[in-house]
């Protein structure tokens, strides 16, 4: 049905304009679209699978049906160049005389796989291909080793990239009939954080007692923050957790504070608190995770009795994700196996998407370099994903220069082909998402089928509302604020709170920030209202004890709040940019710490959600509404996954949705401009975060790829222009 009726208007689809596809949506779920033959409500299609129409909700006898004429941007699917063809196994594990142990447990492994798992000595570099079942062979060679080889647990140390797959194994290793608890526990196994420790708290235990350690990112920020103050940065308005991010970085990647010379101010600012906060935590005695790394290596370089002792003792070393190993890390790693080299490394350089954290690919690409001697096993059988998906992640990953040349297998083929999909702009594609989810739940899919990944935590923020409307379960895999609640979000919908509520206080408290006035401003404030009889905001004018240029452009933007109030919200925030000096401030802040997630950019955020609201009031109660949603979330088991890229590494779902697969988010824009300097390095970091979302999917795999970004016209990611090509620039808009 391509015709219905609005508020007593026709709404012809063929001839509505595109971005208002959307507003008409919204309107049907409203039941405010009406047919033009029946009156009863219709609801309109957005999808992805066919073109925009309007249809019945409810069953009803009105059978009047036309189809929407409009040349729709339908969505391509990816066809592999070579069907799949089922690998003849050339053994059978029987055959080759399985091993004892595996078969009881009712493991099957292949034939590179098997090599892996009894490659016992010397150095053992596995390259496994996504989905080639690193963990399956990581156990298995675990229990080959203790309950086959009798090789003694707490000689092996496990390393593993989080504490939970730490976990995960060792529960999988109790699924062995041969493996006995006792042994299990005996194995030492963790991360390097926690295994090294256990090293050096049990060699100076006073030293390292946990008292003394920073454990919590409040704990070290509490620390720069004390430092900050001394270069009179404001707590608001610094972006401390960035800082703490990048003197990370520095520490793993052994830089040291008097070889930073940065032209940039915050970098500048932040290499004065990586000094500062060295020697306020040695004045303290405190350390935190990376200087207990450092002194890892230290200790071991200090004391070469007892690196000896620990060499004896440890004489196995297995090692998971490697790619995302640091220099730290792997210089412990390097002391502690020399002596046996009985080191097995297990990764895949085509996901390493940590170099941001100081993890560094390289090491994975040159250890044959490093140990001559070393075995390589490739792993390339796929048994997660299915033949086009395979065929797709495939050839996106082999565009990249640097990485070791290899190319997955499926095991299994589907109907479901990847499928490329426009949505308009970033409203739509959430729409269209959670259309699609819902087809597919009516047709027997369950929620934990679908993950729905996207490049950095902002952009979660349309399909988070959503989801919200919706009342589909889902889960946020996050652990940044919820979107409004981001420090440029706030300090820009200030204005607009006090635009309605004009005693706002804490609105108040962040509008100081953006005129660039202290926060003790707002005792003044709260005084002068009392005094004057006047709200919070013309107080602002009457302020004396500032500099006359501040007092003068206080004095012209006082006025323009109560303008505001009555602007659409999308106005009223151009006004504030304009008009109120917030443009200005953005320029001289808006790209402070974060290159991934600049304050900048979540303005033009902010800006896309209130396109659709009419009134400042009603977009303020729906930013209300969406931050106290945003707090009760995650309570459900069986749900929707919501996550970045990063966060979704090593995990797998039927359904894989990839948001906003266009230039500037994937890759991400800070990563075309370092390619634009030279630089290729981030782009192919930016190519292995398609290439692990893609590798999620076992059987279908979404690209949403919006003709509008951050309200620009937006282009196809060039990671997947390649595979969209049959689309014309004149049916995308
Ligand atoms: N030999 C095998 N036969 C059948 N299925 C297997 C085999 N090996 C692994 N699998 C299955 O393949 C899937 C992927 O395995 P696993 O999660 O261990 O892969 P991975 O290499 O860790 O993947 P990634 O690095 O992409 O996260 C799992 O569902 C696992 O059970």
């Amino acid at each position: 049905m391509e015709r219905a009726l609005y508020k007593g208007k026709p709404i012809h689809l063929s001839v509505l304009a595109r971005e208002k596809y959307e507003a008409v949506y919204e309107l049907s779920l409203r039941g405010k679209i009406v047919c033009m033959h029946c009156g009863e409500p219709l609801k309109l299609y957005l999808g992805i699978q066919k073109t925009p129409h309007f249809y019945h909700n409810e069953p009803t006898a009105c059978s009047f049906s036309l189809t929407n004429k409009r040349q729709w941007n339908m969505p391509i699917a990816y066809e592999p160049p070579v069907p799949f063809q089922q690998k003849k196994r050339t053994k059978t594990y029987e055959a080759t005389g399985y091993l004892r142990i595996l078969s009881e447990a009712g493991v099957s492994l292949d034939d590179a796989q098997l090599q892996a798992v009894t490659t016992t000595e010397g150095p053992l570099l596995v390259l496994a291909g996504a989905g080639s079942g690193k963990t399956r062979v990581l156990t298995a060679r675990t229990a080959y080793m203790i309950a086959e080889k009798g090789i003694s647990p707490s000689s092996m140390m496990l390393v593993t990239f989080t504490t939970k797959a730490a976990q995960e194994m060792k529960e999988r290793l109790l699924t062995y009939p041969a493996m006995h608890p006792t042994a299990i526990s005996q194995l030492v196994s963790g991360t390097f954080h926690s295994i090294f420790y256990r090293m050096v708290s049990h060699t100076d235990r006073e030293r390292w007692h946990t008292s003394r350690l920073l454990k919590w990112d409040w704990q070290r920020e509490q620390l720069i923050k004390e430092a900050g103050r001394e270069i009179g940065l404001d707590e608001r308005q610094f972006a401390y957790d960035q800082a703490l991010q990048q003197i990370s970085y520095w520490k793993n990647t052994r830089t040291d504070v008097d070889d930073l010379h940065p032209t940039e101010q915050w970098k500048a600012q932040t290499v004065y608190l990586y000094k500062r906060y060295e020697e306020m935590k040695q004045a303290q005695r405190l350390f935190d995770f990376d200087d207990m790394l450092i002194g890892c290596y230290d200790m071991l370089l200090e004391r070469p009795a007892l690196l000896t002792r620990y060499q004896e003792r440890f004489r196995y070393f297995l090692i998971d994700e490697f790619q995302d190993i640091n220099q730290v890390q792997y210089d412990i790693i390097n002391l502690l196996c020399a002596h046996t080299r009985n080191l097995c490394v297990v990764g895949d350089d085509d996901q390493a998407i940590y170099s941001f954290r100081g993890s560094d690919p390289s090491f994975i690409l040159k250890f044959d370099k490093n140990y001559p001697e070393t075995k390589i096993i490739t792993l390339t059988e796929n048994y997660r994903s299915s033949h086009s998906i395979v065929s797709l992640a495939n050839t996106v990953i082999s565009r990249n220069r640097s990485r070791q040349k290899k190319q997955m297998n499926a095991q299994f083929s589907a109907d479901e082909l990847p499928l490329f999909f426009f949505p308009y702009d970033e409203e739509e594609e959430a729409t269209m998402v959670v259309e699609d989810i819902k087809e597919r739940l009516e047709n027997g899919a369950n929620p934990v089928d679908f993950a729905i990944l996207y490049r950095t935590n902002t952009a979660s923020r349309a399909i988070f509302e959503r989801l919200v409307q919706s009342k589909l379960p889902f889960m946020l895999a996050s652990d940044s604020e919820s979107f409004y609640e981001r420090r440029f979000v706030r300090y820009l919908l200030a204005y607009l709170r006090l635009s309605i509520n004009p005693n706002d206080e804490k609105a108040m408290n962040d509008l100081l920030v953006s005129l660039f006035l202290k926060q003790t401003i707002l005792q003044e404030l709260k005084a002068l209202s009392i005094l004057e009889d006047c709200s919070l905001v013309k107080a602002l004018a009457k302020l004396t004890n500032i500099q006359p240029f501040q007092r003068k452009k206080l004095k012209e933007i006082v006025p323009l709040f109560k303008q505001l109030a009555k602007l659409k919200p999308l106005e009223a925030i151009e006004l504030v940019e304009t008009e109120m000096g917030f443009s200005e401030f953005l320029k001289k802040r808006g790209n402070d710490g974060n290159i991934i997630e600049r304050g900048a950019d979540d303005i033009r955020d902010v800006k896309v959600a209130a396109k659709k609201f009419k009134t400042v009031p009603a977009f303020l109660r729906h930013i209300d509404d969406m931050t106290e949603s945003a707090k009760h979330v995650n309570k459900h088991e069986q749900a929707i996954q919501l996550s970045t890229i990063h966060r979704a590494k090593g995990l797998e779902y039927k359904y894989v949705y990839i948001l906003g697969a266009v230039e500037g988010s994937i890759p991400h824009d800070y990563a075309l401009e370092a390619y634009r300097n030279g630089d290729i390095l981030p782009l192919e970091e930016e190519r292995r975060l398609l290439y692990v979302a893609i590798t999620r999917a076992r059987y279908g795999v979404f690209f949403s790829v919006p003709s509008q970004r951050r309200l620009k016209a937006a282009a196809p990611s060039r990671f997947l222009k390649e595979f969209i090509t049959k689309i014309s620039e004149g049916v995308r808009k």
